[in-house]
């Protein structure tokens, strides 16, 4: 199979379109050393921190917003749309792409409608159920369709046909060694090591509604010997937290070696959003799922199936309330034999080799 020399890869907005690009942009670099690797991202998006500082080439093409639900006469009429496919065009010219593959996000759109004009394959990798309003559009423009978990085969018509590659996750995570990175993690973030750790953390945006409750615990969990590790959120506001507590609770806006974070954590309790979803269960890391209540369901059509199989606990939004930690997050961190089997159930839901999965499924489009 001769060499892949040059591809593009597009996707942008929050972290759940971007990091599965950059761990699958990793994944390329390792088999094939000397490819030109091309992201394409909007001006606003976080790929404007996350894609430079991992080391690959941003080009920025002008944003264009789409709706939240699908609407086909875009796709004929609007000048900002055709500005955009002809920005994201002269780049693929321009590195003689060979394939173009996204992951979602409105900055795919443009690069699809460029792909598909210059008749170069086009692959989409799809996480969530119903998928996402870019990724919709680009399934007229192609049949490779891969996705992250089984239930999504199941679950949405035009996925029923999919290729189930897996998430691309880092491999920062995905080849950690938990229990040896421990110790390291803990002395990072100030945590003792005798003491079960609450990892907090509302996906690549936070949530308020987590942070709040959480925070309203503090007192509660500090005085059962539960430390917390908070991230919460790099836009969110900031919350109050006692500066009395007996044990640690350590408040950080953001995770770039989020991996430090999964090795400190005994628990956690987070979103439904399909990455992070990826990630625990790949760590096998018992979790309570939240599920953003705003987002056609999409979080807890992810969380469902690991909680299913044991692997986890899926709470309403509206029910997220110190009293609810109080009553349900304080038991389960203290109890070593259900933490470990929850662990145990989701490790069977995770997989971690969904990058190498997408590569294979890629170089088959290619040749
Ligand atoms: C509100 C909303 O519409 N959310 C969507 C968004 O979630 P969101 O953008 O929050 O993405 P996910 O929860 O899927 O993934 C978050 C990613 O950010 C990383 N991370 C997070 C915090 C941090 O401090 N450091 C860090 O590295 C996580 O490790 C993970 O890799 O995209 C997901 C994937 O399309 C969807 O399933 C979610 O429904």
């Amino acid at each position: 199979m001769a060499p892949l020399r040059s591809i593009v890869l597009a996707g942008g907005g929050t972290g759940g379109h971007i990091y599965p690009l950059l761990a699958f942009a990793d994944a390329l670099r390792r088999r094939f050393p000397d490819i030109r690797i091309t992201t394409l991202g909007s001006p606003k998006g976080m790929e404007n921190q996350l894609i430079p500082a991992a080391g690959y080439d941003l080009r920025s093409i002008p944003a264009f917003q789409l709706p939240r639900s699908l609407n086909l006469d875009l796709l004929r009429t609007p000048d900002r749309m055709y500005k955009s496919a002809a920005a994201a065009g002269e780049i693929i010219d321009e590195v003689q792409a060979e394939v173009v593959v996204g992951f979602g996000g409105y900055v795919s759109v443009p690069a699809y409608l460029a792909a598909w004009r210059r008749e170069l394959p086009i692959v989409i990798h799809e996480v969530n159920v119903p998928p996402g309003v870019a990724n919709r559009m680009g399934m007229k423009f192609t049949k490779r369709l891969a996705v992250g978990f089984p239930h999504q085969l199941e679950q949405s018509e035009v996925l029923r046909n999919a290729r189930l590659v897996g998430v691309p996750l880092r491999t920062a995570i995905t080849r950690m060694d938990r229990p040896a990175l421990r110790p390291q993690a803990l002395y990072h973030f100030g945590l003792r090591p005798d003491l079960p750790v609450l990892f907090v953390s509302g996906g690549s945006s936070g949530a308020r509604t987590i942070n709040l409750a959480v925070a309203g615990a503090a007192k509660r969990l500090a005085h059962a010997g539960i430390q917390v590790l908070h991230v919460q959120g790099a836009r969110n506001d900031p919350f109050e937290v006692p500066n009395d507590l007996p044990v640690p609770y350590v408040v950080v806006p953001y995770l770039s070696d989020m991996q430090l974070g999964y090795a400190a954590a005994d628990l956690m309790l987070c979103r439904g959003g399909a990455i992070t979803v990826a990630e625990t269960t790949a760590l096998g890391m018992p979790a309570i799922y939240v599920p953003y209540p705003f987002s056609n369901q999409e979080q807890k059509r992810n969380a469902l199936p690991v909680v299913e199989s044991g692997g986890g606990m899926l709470v309403d939004n509206s029910e997220m309330t110190p009293e609810w930690i109080e009553t349900n997050i304080i038991p389960l961190a203290r109890d070593r034999q259900r933490l470990a089997a929850m662990g145990t159930a989701a490790a069977g839901y995770g997989r971690r080799d969904g990058d190498e999965q997408l590569l294979r499924f890629v170089l088959e489009a290619v040749n």
